[in-house]
This record gives C-alpha cells, sequence and structure tokens, in this order.
C-alpha cells in the first residue's frame, strides 16, 4: 500500500500541489491525468523522493518516507527509499555507453552490490519478460523507442521494487511503438505489479489502470475506478475534459 497524506508541493511561492491523500493498494495501476502543468510529474516524482513533498507525510509499505517531525532524512535513507521505487521516463535515459544488459545489470552491481553472473541471470529475465532478450547486446543507438523503453522497464524492474513509477512513458513514441510498450505494461499489470503513472495517453490509461485520478492545478477534482472516470464521471469538469479526449483525439489525452 502506498499512502500519500494531506501532500504539498510549493516550487517558492508556487503551490503545485495542494493537500494531496490518495490510498494506492498493493497490485493496482493508478492512471494521474489532467490538464498540462496539473502536476501529475510532481506527484510521481514526490513518490520517490525526486522531489521532496513541502507537507505532509508518504508511507510504502508502512514506511514513512517522508521527513519526520524533528528527524531529517538522510541521504543513505532517500537511496534506500528509491530502491522500493522503479522509475520510467518519458526519454527512457538509458546509460548511452552500455548495452540494453549492461543497463539493466548496472543498478544491481554498483548499488546492490550483487555479482555480476547474479545481476546477469536477473538481467536476462527481465529483458526476457519484456520481449529484449534478443537485443540484449544491442547499444541504446540502435534500437527503436519502443525498445528503449522496454529496456527502461526492465532495468527500472530489477532490483524487485514495490512500485514501478512511469512519467509518461509513451508519450515520445509513435502510436506504434506506443502499442508495445503498453502490452508490455500491461502484462506487468496482469502479473500483479504496483504501477503508478503519469499519462496523456488515453489507450494505456484505459487499457491498464484500475484507477484514475484527475488532478488539475495540483488539487484531485476526481477519482475512482478507471471505468467509471472514464465511462461515467460525476463531476462537471472531468465530464468536459473526458469528452474533449474523446471528440478531439482517437488516443491522446
Ligand atoms: N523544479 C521546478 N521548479 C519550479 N516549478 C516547477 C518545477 N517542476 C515543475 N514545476 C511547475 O509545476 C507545475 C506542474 O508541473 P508538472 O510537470 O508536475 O505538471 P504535469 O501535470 O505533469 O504537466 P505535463 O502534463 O505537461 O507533463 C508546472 O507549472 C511546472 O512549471
Amino acid at each position: 500500500m502506498i499512502e500519500l497524506s494531506h501532500i504539498e508541493k510549493r516550487f517558492g511561492d508556487n503551490v503545485i500541489l495542494k493537500d494531496i491523500s490518495l490510498l494506492i493498494p498493493e497490485g493496482t495501476v493508478t492512471a494521474l491525468v489532467g490538464p498540462s502543468g496539473g502536476g501529475k510529474s510532481t506527484l510521481l516524482r514526490c513518490i520517490n523522493l525526486l522531489e521532496i513533498p513541502t507537507a505532509g507525510i508518504i508511507r510504502i509499505g508502512g514506511e514513512t518516507i517522508t521527513f519526520l517531525p524533528g528527524k531529517k532524512t538522510r541521504w543513505q535513507d532517500i537511496q534506500k527509499i528509491r530502491r522500493q521505487t522503479g522509475m520510467v521516463f518519458q526519454n527512457f535515459q538509458l546509460f548511452p555507453h552500455q548495452t540494453a544488459i549492461q543497463n539493466v545489470m548496472e543498478g544491481l552491481m554498483t548499488v546492490l552490490r550483487w555479482p555480476a553472473e547474479r545481476a546477469r541471470n536477473r538481467a536476462v529475465e527481465l529483458l526476457t519478460k519484456v520481449g529484449m532478450a534478443h537485443k540484449m547486446d544491442a547499444w541504446p543507438s540502435t534500437l527503436s523507442g519502443g525498445q528503449q523503453q522496454r529496456v527502461a522497464i526492465a532495468r527500472a524492474l530489477a532490483p524487485s521494487p514495490r512500485v514501478l513509477l512511469c512519467d509518461e512513458p509513451t508519450s515520445a513514441l509513435d502510436p506504434e511503438l506506443a502499442a508495445e510498450v503498453v502490452d508490455v505494461l500491461g502484462k506487468l499489470a496482469n502479473e500483479g505489479t504496483t504501477m503508478v503513472m503519469a499519462t496523456h495517453d488515453l489507450r494505456l490509461a484505459s487499457k491498464i489502470a484500475t484507477s484514475v485520478v484527475f488532478l488539475e492545478a495540483g488539487n484531485i477534482v476526481e477519482t475512482g475506478p478507471s471505468r467509471s472516470i472514464f465511462g461515467a464521471p460525476t463531476q462537471e469538469r472531468t465530464k468536459q475534459f473526458i469528452s474533449t479526449l474523446n471528440a478531439g483525439h482517437s488516443y491522446d489525452i
């Protein structure tokens, strides 16, 4: 379970997230949707402390990861917390000077201090899962965007995080390559991987999300099961937003 309790994030005088509370059960997929600038990426980045919330509490698996009153989180704590969360970025962020398999092995060997053979076995297992075993020795520059993203997903999953955080995982990809990534994420969802994703991709959100959080200007406008939010939203603003999506674009939110 991930618990966000009264999360606030300010950048200077700008309040980007305002009193966000959410419960994310294990084995579910939560899609953060909403207009640009609403705070989706910032919220996601708070869950692995890439951004430090200015107020509120985050718990992952019952453990408080945010600052406790009077106790400063040390850098080692942050590193430990980040190992509980895998992150996938819009632009893949593979290490260009490492092959696909080296990208997946890197963190296991340098951060977790696994021996090479154990890291290699884990990397092969994950590259097979994302359909990239045949390209394990390829350099990132020789892979398509969809293939790079699948390697990035394998890398994020390598240390067995409690949650996979995906920040616009398909938005840098054309529809065909995006579909490959949606298929992989769908498979992970079916296997019970807990995921939270910020996305503008309606196909991704409607295909794999268990619940949807509609975020606008740092506030949760509406949240609920994806079928209700996409099928019968209760808030006027959500209705408007969803109907614009359905009318204007085939898949892009
Ligand atoms: N490091 C930062 N410093 C100052 N302002 C920031 C910073 N990061 C984000 N913001 C601001 O926070 C707001 C929310 O940004 P965020 O990227 O979280 O929105 P989003 O909903 O993910 O948008 P998009 O859909 O365009 O990715 C924006 O106004 C953005 O300019």
